[in-house]
């Protein structure tokens, strides 16, 4: 099998495989067939992981930033000339079109390793002066040997967006791909390797939950990225929490996209196909509920109708590609249920909703127009290519119902009015908000979630804070007066 790799796991700078462990088939969505056999760890694979975090860390954090961040910049470097090899594995991995893998994945993971790389020498402390010419000092420390665990829809960069700041820093990091995903981020363990990163510095470990919960109770760990739902991000954090452990929580959401009567028609509509259908619709910022003001809704509707015809659904190895299948067949269930439960609930299917008649797990781009706020549709996240469009008359209503959601990922709106644009931005609960653009995520801007969808950020300089622990040195240079 071509993208089978040389073992499951890859620890202290080599392939390890565990026979015993649990069998991870990886499946290409575009025709069912397998890839690849991985086993998921067993607890003496994560002990192994563990020890050589442990003892690289002390290695790593020896350095000095700027070795660190010279390590980091040339695996970037390894990663963009492998793109199209990475981005191939990619696409067979997720299902995902290869004109998207090709500048969404690993180019991107290229990004936040020269992004991290860059400001690694720059984590530097500051003088305090105190009375009488005390002063204290502070230290940025690593934390030391970090968790990062990943969702399936974006593999490589997720493993990316978690080790790059996370060793910039000086940590180590033992990373979890998704138990759908397994590969690439082996692929970013061996760019890391090559670049001159000490062996263990990044190990990679498969398995499921189970797996990552044992990596999370651990005493060793000192911090756990999640990527994943709010349910898993839950029990993470509550796990976590009995160690007193850092966390960053990148979860899901539902996030509104709000479209005013003022507003350019074709941007709008290309937000909302960006914001909905880009990677079959598995993105965690999708802006599934698009709130359209009444005066231009049918407008709306008939020109992303139109615009829609041009989907080109397919093997998503073709370059003229732009939408693929569903990441798993479990995945594609999920989301034909909501679909069910859209149509059994009221809302009228304008778009799609069927599933291709063609091996692997292809679903059409569905929209859902007449949806209220009540219908399972528009509270629950979907992870999949369903949009639902409501209608909205004022600016103070759609602000009220957009918020009326316990998640708070992304936020979008599109208006021709920069003051209405600003007002509700600043009115939105959401961590990302857009205003006439959605779901850019470049690596310079913080990314993530306030209520339910999450914890911390990734991506810019505030992503470093999340893998340090700044230690107080106070310095007397005077004579101590105790009481007695
Ligand atoms: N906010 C973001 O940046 C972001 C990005 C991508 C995806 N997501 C979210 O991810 C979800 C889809 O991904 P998924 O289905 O892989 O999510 P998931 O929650 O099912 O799994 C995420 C990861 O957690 C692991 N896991 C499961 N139980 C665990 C436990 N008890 N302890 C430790 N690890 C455990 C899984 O093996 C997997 O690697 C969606 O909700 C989506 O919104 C969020």
């Amino acid at each position: 099998m071509k993208f089978q790799p040389k073992a499951s796991h890859f620890i202290d700078g080599e392939y390890v495989e565990s026979a015993a462990g649990q069998a991870i088939e990886v499946i290409y969505p575009a025709t069912g067939e397998t890839i690849a056999r991985l086993h998921a760890a067993t607890p003496a694979v994560v002990e192994e992981a563990l020890q050589s975090s442990k003892t690289a860390q002390q290695k790593w954090a020896a350095k000095t930033g700027t070795e660190r961040g010279r390590i980091l910049r040339r695996a970037a470097e390894i990663l963009r000339a492998r793109n199209y090899e990475l981005s191939e594995l990619e696409t067979h991995n997720t299902g995902k079109p290869i004109q998207e893998t090709l500048v969404a994945d690993a180019s991107a993971g290229a990004d936040a390793l020269e992004y991290f790389g860059g400001l690694a020498a720059s984590m530097t402390g500051e003088y305090i002066p105190l009375a009488n010419g005390d002063f204290a000092i502070t230290v940025p420390e690593p934390l030391g040997v970090c968790v990062g665990i990943g969702a399936w829809n974006y593999p490589i960069q997720i493993a990316c967006l978690k080790a790059a700041p996370a060793l910039a820093c000086g940590n180590a990091m033992i990373f979890k791909p998704s138990e759908t995903t397994p590969l690439s981020a082996l692929k970013l363990a061996e760019a890391l390797m090559e670049a001159g990163a000490p062996k263990g510095v990044f190990n990679v470990v498969q398995g499921y939950g189970d797996v990552g919960a044992t990596l999370v109770a651990d005493r060793r760990v000192a911090k756990v990225s999640l990527t994943g739902s709010v349910p898993t991000g839950r029990r993470v954090y509550a796990a976590a929490a009995e160690g007193m452990k850092h966390v960053t929580m990148e979860l899901g959401g539902k996030s509104p996209l709000i479209v005013f009567d003022d507003a350019d028609l074709e941007n709008s509509v290309s937000g909302a196909i960006i914001g909905n259908f880009f990677s079959s619709g598995q993105v965690c910022s999708n802006g599934t509920r698009v709130f359209v003001q009444k005066r231009i809704k049918t407008a709306f509707l008939e020109r992303l109708s139109s615009r829609l015809a041009f989907a080109k659904i397919g093997d998503p190895m073709d370059p003229q590609v732009n939408f693929g299948p569903i990441v798993s067949q479990r995945q594609l269930e999920i989301v034909k249920t909501y679909i069910a439960r859209g149509i059994a609930e009221g809302a009228r299917l304008v778009h799609g909703g069927h599933q291709l008649a063609r091996p692997g797990f292809y679903l059409e781009p569905t929209v859902f127009a007449d949806v209220t706020d009540e219908m399972t549709i528009a509270r629950e996240e979907i992870f999949g290519p369903v949009m639902s469009v409501l209608e909205f008359e004022t600016e103070e209503e759609v602000i009220a119902r957009a918020n009326a959601t316990e998640f708070g990922l992304a936020a979008g709106v599109f208006t021709g009015d920069l003051a209405r644009a600003h007002r509700v931005a600043k009115k939105f609960e959401a961590g990302t908000c857009y205003i006439n653009t959605y779901n850019a995520a470049p690596v310079e801007a913080p990314f993530g979630g306030s209520k339910l969808s999450g914890v911390g950020r990734e991506n810019s300089k505030l992503a470093l804070h999340h893998y340090t622990e700044m230690k107080t040195i106070y310095v007397s240079v005077n004579n101590l007066h105790a009481a007695y």
